[in-house]
């Protein structure tokens, strides 16, 4: 059965025995060399409505933990950006390290972030998210940077929510939240065709990586690792660097919103 992890045995340099397109043309993440990125002057301004109301519950999916979000409507969507049509909001998850030097999977001129938030978005012209996750347009995800600094009070409404999803397969009501509150500032970002960045690791991603990072305390950053990737029962391991590191490019380009 597919079951695939993070450790030696059953990490990142394993994939391809199950799933080969890891080693496909379009693979996330990428090290994004902002030098070699072209602004691009006909990127759109991304733009973000989300409803509070449409989120649904919080999961530890023995990976990462996602929010996930009703996406039965156009409540909360992507629009804009490099991106035609309209994406539905579906999920939000984050991947992170064992210490603060590590944990992001994009990577900006080889620097890496202590963690990394992705909210994915799914394409309407496209039935549900299944479907769509396996078209080349499919899926929207925003990748939001996290650095260390001062502790991130939006944030942490969703870490007071740990304490019921600490091992794997555990869920629980996550509701009223506005996943705008995670996001910088400036919308600045760069945008290249990629992948899903955990198995089944398909092509159908357009990436739009925000330039701005958000903050993380280090005591918000202790409280990611104390979630388990074991489930209730099993010897507990910390979910920790649930992380994959930068692909090749394979000659694709980044292109950038902004000079
Ligand atoms: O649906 C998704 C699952 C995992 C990841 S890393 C995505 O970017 C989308
Ligand atoms: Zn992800």
């Amino acid at each position: 059965s597919h079951s695939w992890g993070y450790g030696a045995h059953d990490g990142p340099e394993k994939w391809a025995e199950d799933f080969p397109i890891a080693n496909g043309p379009r693979q996330s993440p990428i090290d994004i060399v902002p030098t070699h990125a072209q602004h691009d002057p006909s990127l759109k301004l991304i733009k973000l409505k989300y409803d509070p109301a449409t989120a649904k519950g919080i999961l530890n999916n023995g990976h990462s933990f996602q929010v996930d979000f009703a996406d039965d409507d156009d409540s909360s969507t992507l629009t804009g950006g490099p991106i035609t049509g309209t994406y539905r909001l579906r999920q939000f998850h984050f991947h992170w390290g064992d210490s603060d030097d590590r944990g992001s999977e994009h990577t900006i001129a080889g620097t890496k972030f202590p963690c990394e938030l992705h909210l994915v978005h799914w394409n309407t012209k496209y039935p549900n998210f299944g479907e769509a996750a396996s078209k080349p347009d499919g899926l929207g995800v925003v990748g939001v940077f996290l650095k260390i600094g001062s502790a991130n009070p939006r944030l942490q409404k969703v870490l007071d929510a740990f304490d019921d999803i600490k091992s794997k397969g555990k869920q629980t009501t996550f509701s009223n939240f506005d996943p705008k509150t995670l996001l910088p500032a400036s919308l600045e970002y760069w945008t290249y065709d990629g992948s899903l960045t955990t198995p089944p690791l398909l092509e159908s991603v357009t990436w739009i990586v925000l330039k701005e990072p958000i903050s993380v305390s280090p005591a918000q950053m202790a409280t990611f690792r104390s979630l388990l990737f074991t489930a209730e029962g099993e010897t507990p391991c910390c979910m920790v660097d649930n992380y994959r590191p930068p692909q090749p490019l394979k000659g694709r380009k980044v292109r950038a919103s902004f000079k």
